[in-house]
């Protein structure tokens, strides 16, 4: 019986990994993204592709799995939360090793790792709600082994007083859950076809998110910008229209003459993705 149980804890550890690196890929391919690498081209980076992108995804695997196998039936505890710290700072070291030392998933490693944990510490059966207020509570334990870094997203938020990566999973992720979730079923519920119900779960996510990425690389400019053009995406009926359509390409004009890229609004799409297809009727498998 026992053997059976760990059987089991296995094949669900495998399969939480599975869907946090397809959601990594699906994000990455998801095309046409204002600013940002997808199926069309690297957006406003350069050093960027999306080669690069799946590369890493795959790379993330082994840090997937390793959460999910760590957390399994797990409370939020401070032990967990210096675990679940080691495994994500290993998981960056893996990142930057298979990319040439290029970031492409700082972000989503801490979006998507807390919540693959949350599912296992859940056993996998769980609301979008509780897998959300799961990996904030771990999120908001103290993990002693932090190291003290001055990262690029903290001097955004301290510059600009706004609240960033950290926040946005330590509050449950608001984004995710009161924008990106509901736009991406309304989208599909009035007909939107799969990407372009995504393509709106994105918007939703940029008209609100303080992405420091944008701010580190165009400030409030970029900002606003970002903000102002998602909504005009929506407003126009979304990407299903012709007209959501040309606002979006407006919109991707705008963030490539900023040099602007919403790096943290492509992760908490990968992450609603996640949500999405963890918590979805269909994954019956738990
Ligand atoms: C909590 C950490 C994410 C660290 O956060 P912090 O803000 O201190 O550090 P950053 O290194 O700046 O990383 C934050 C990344 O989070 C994404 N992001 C930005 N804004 C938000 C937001 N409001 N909400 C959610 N997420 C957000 C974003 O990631 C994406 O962008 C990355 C590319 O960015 P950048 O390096 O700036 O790239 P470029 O613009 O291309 O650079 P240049 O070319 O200009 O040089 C890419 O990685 C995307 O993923 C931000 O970058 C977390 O890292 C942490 O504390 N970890 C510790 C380990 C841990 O506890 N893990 C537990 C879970 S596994
Ligand atoms: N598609 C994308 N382009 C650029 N940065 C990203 N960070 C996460 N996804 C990204």
């Amino acid at each position: 019986m026992k053997l059976l149980s760990q059987t089991h804890a296995e094949a669900q550890a495998s399969h939480l990994a599975t869907i946090a690196r397809d959601c990594l890929i699906d994000e990455a391919r998801l095309s046409p993204k204002p600013g940002l690498v997808d199926s069309r081209g690297n957006g406003a980076h350069r050093d960027l592709t999306l080669a690069l992108m799946e590369r890493s995804a795959h790379s993330l695997m082994p840090t997937f799995l390793a959460l999910a196998r760590h957390s399994w039936l797990r409370p939020a505890d401070i032990a967990l939360r210096e675990t679940v710290g080691r495994l994500g700072r290993d998981g960056e070291q893996q990142m930057m090793a298979a990319t040439g030392g290029v970031n492409t998933h700082r972000g989503a490693i801490w979006a998507l790792g807390l919540l693959v944990s949350a599912a296992a510490m859940q056993g996998g059966t769980a609301t979008a709600d509780t897998l959300a207020r799961t990996a904030a509570a771990l999120a908001s334990l103290p993990d002693s082994h932090a190291p003290r870094v001055f990262s690029k997203g903290l001097k955004a938020t301290h510059r600009y007083q706004v609240p960033g990566a950290r926040e946005e999973v330590q509050q449950a992720f608001p984004h995710v859950m009161k924008l990106a979730l509901p736009q991406l079923l309304i989208s599909r519920a009035v007909g939107a076809s799969e990407s372009e119900a995504r393509l709106d779960a994105l918007m939703a996510i940029m008209t609100s998110l303080s992405d420091t990425c944008v701010l580190s690389r165009a400030g409030m400019t970029g900002l606003d910008a970002m903000q102002q053009g998602a909504r005009a995406v929506l407003l126009a009926g979304g990407c299903r229209t012709a007209a959501g359509q040309r606002a979006l390409q407006q919109l991707d004009r705008r963030m490539l003459a900023l040099n602007a890229s919403p790096g943290g609004a492509a992760d908490l799409l990968a992450a609603t993705l996640f949500i999405d297809r963890v918590c979805s009727p269909e994954h019956s498998y738990f």
